[in-house]
This record gives structure tokens, C-alpha cells and sequence, in this order.
């Protein structure tokens, strides 16, 4: 008998999902999917709401209404724990421990991905002899460096990165670049939010436009 072909599902699902602040919408209801080698930018001006969106897919906010699913599965606090690596606008580091310290640390909370040692990472990363630093030392972009390398490090397939160019020099963003398309390539998803197209990965795309005109709020995926 030949073996039923399933399609893959998507690495991550949201089905009419909404989000209000005290009664007034921020988004929604939003319906996307996004798969494994796929990335979706989050697109749209400030206070569109890209922030709040991507804080509901990794459940530091709670929908009002829709369901996420991750691989078919509703997503619980363990499934998130496992699938999804969260880069926000805060780099989230231990200001008196050092770069390898903080990414040893960060390692522990979260997992690490097998074969990749943190020195190598933040070599990756343009951090090599910083290793020792402590991270108040670090410049913005340095420390946006350091959690592009626990993002490295992360085992997790889907990532959720918030304005992830903000505060890198034109290497910098050449860097997310190359994290981004490897990420892709080994089956990994990823959503950028962005103010705009001026950056954004070299890799296949959709875009989910957010916008916000007075209470009018539309999504498209175009
Ligand atoms: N903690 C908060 N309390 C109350 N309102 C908030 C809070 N955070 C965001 N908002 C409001 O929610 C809306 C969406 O904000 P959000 O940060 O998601 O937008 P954004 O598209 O990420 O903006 P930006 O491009 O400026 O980062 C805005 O109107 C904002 O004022």
C-alpha cells in the first residue's frame, strides 16, 4: 500500500485571532500561517500593533479571542517553550554577568542547540574578545549582538523577532541576514516585524501589513 502523503502543517497557525486594550482593538481577527522555511514580515507604522502580536504568539500576552496552533497542536506553555525563541526589544541580559556568562546563563533557561558552543556563537555575532565583558558595558548594538547569539544557540524552530535590526550597523543587519537564511534553510520559520521594507531578509517572504488608521485596522497577506 503506498503511504499516504500528509501535507506538512504549518509551523505555526493563528485562526481569528484578536487582541483589545480596554475595549479598543489592537488587532484581528488575524488568520496567517507560517511554514517550516518561510518567513513572514510583520509590516506596519508605529502603534500598528507588530509589538503586540508578536508578544500574543509567544504568550506573554493573552488573545482575546482565536486560537494558535504550533505544528497542529494548540499552543500550550511547553510547546511554546520548545518551538518558539523570542527577540524582543529588550535585550533581556544580566546586566553585572559577562557575554559568555549571560549566554551560558540564557542557554540554561532555554536549551541550546547541539554542537554549538556560545564562544563560537559570539564570534558569529562580531563578539569575539568580548567575551568577558560585562554586559552594562556593551554598546546597543553589541548587546543586540549578544541575543542575536542566544538566538544562535536556540534549539527552537520558529523565531519571533522584533524589530531586529534596530541598533546594528550595515553589518549588522547583513548578520540577521545570513542567521535568517540559515535558519530557513534547516527547516527553521521566522516572523520580522519592520517599520518598513528597508531591511528585510533576502529569503522567501509574505508580508502581514498592519494598519492603523484612527479605529480603522486592516490585515492583508500580500
Ligand atoms: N503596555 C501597554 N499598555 C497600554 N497600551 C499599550 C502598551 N503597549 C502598547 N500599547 C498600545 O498598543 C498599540 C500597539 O502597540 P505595539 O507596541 O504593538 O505597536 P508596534 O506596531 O509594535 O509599534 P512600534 O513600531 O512603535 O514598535 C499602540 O497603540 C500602543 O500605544
Amino acid at each position: 500500500m503506498t503511504p499516504v502523503e500528509r501535507p506538512a502543517l504549518p509551523l505555526i497557525a493563528a485562526r481569528g485571532l484578536r487582541f483589545a486594550r480596554n475595549d479598543e482593538p489592537v488587532f484581528g481577527p488575524l488568520d496567517f500561517a507560517v511554514d517550516a522555511g518561510e518567513a513572514l514580515l510583520v509590516q506596519g507604522d508605529n502603534g500598528a500593533g507588530k509589538t503586540t502580536l508578536l508578544r500574543v504568539l509567544a504568550g506573554l500576552l493573552r488573545a482575546d479571542d482565536g486560537e494558535i496552533d504550533i505544528d497542529g497542536h494548540p499552543a500550550g506553555p511547553a510547546r511554546r517553550a520548545r518551538a518558539i525563541a523570542y527577540l524582543g526589544h529588550l535585550p533581556g541580559l544580566k546586566a553585572d554577568l559577562s557575554a559568555l556568562e549571560n549566554l551560558n546563563f540564557l542557554c540554561g533557561l532555554h536549551g541550546r542547540r547541539r554542537a554549538q558552543l556560545p564562544e563560537n556563537a559570539l564570534a558569529i555575532v562580531g563578539l569575539a574578545g568580548y567575551e568577558d565583558a560585562l554586559a552594562r558595558q556593551l554598546s546597543a548594538g553589541q548587546k543586540k549582538r549578544l541575543s542575536l547569539a542566544r538566538l544562535w544557540m536556540s534549539p527552537a524552530p520558529l523565531w519571533l523577532l522584533d524589530e531586529p535590526y534596530a541598533n546594528l550597523d550595515l553589518e549588522g543587519i547583513e548578520l540577521v541576514n545570513r542567521m535568517v537564511q540559515a535558519h530557513l534553510r534547516e527547516g527553521g520559520a521566522t516572523l520580522v516585524t519592520t517599520h518598513g521594507a528597508y531591511a528585510a531578509p533576502p529569503v522567501r517572504t509574505r508580508m502581514l501589513v498592519m494598519e492603523k488608521r484612527g479605529l480603522e485596522l486592516r490585515e492583508q497577506i500580500a
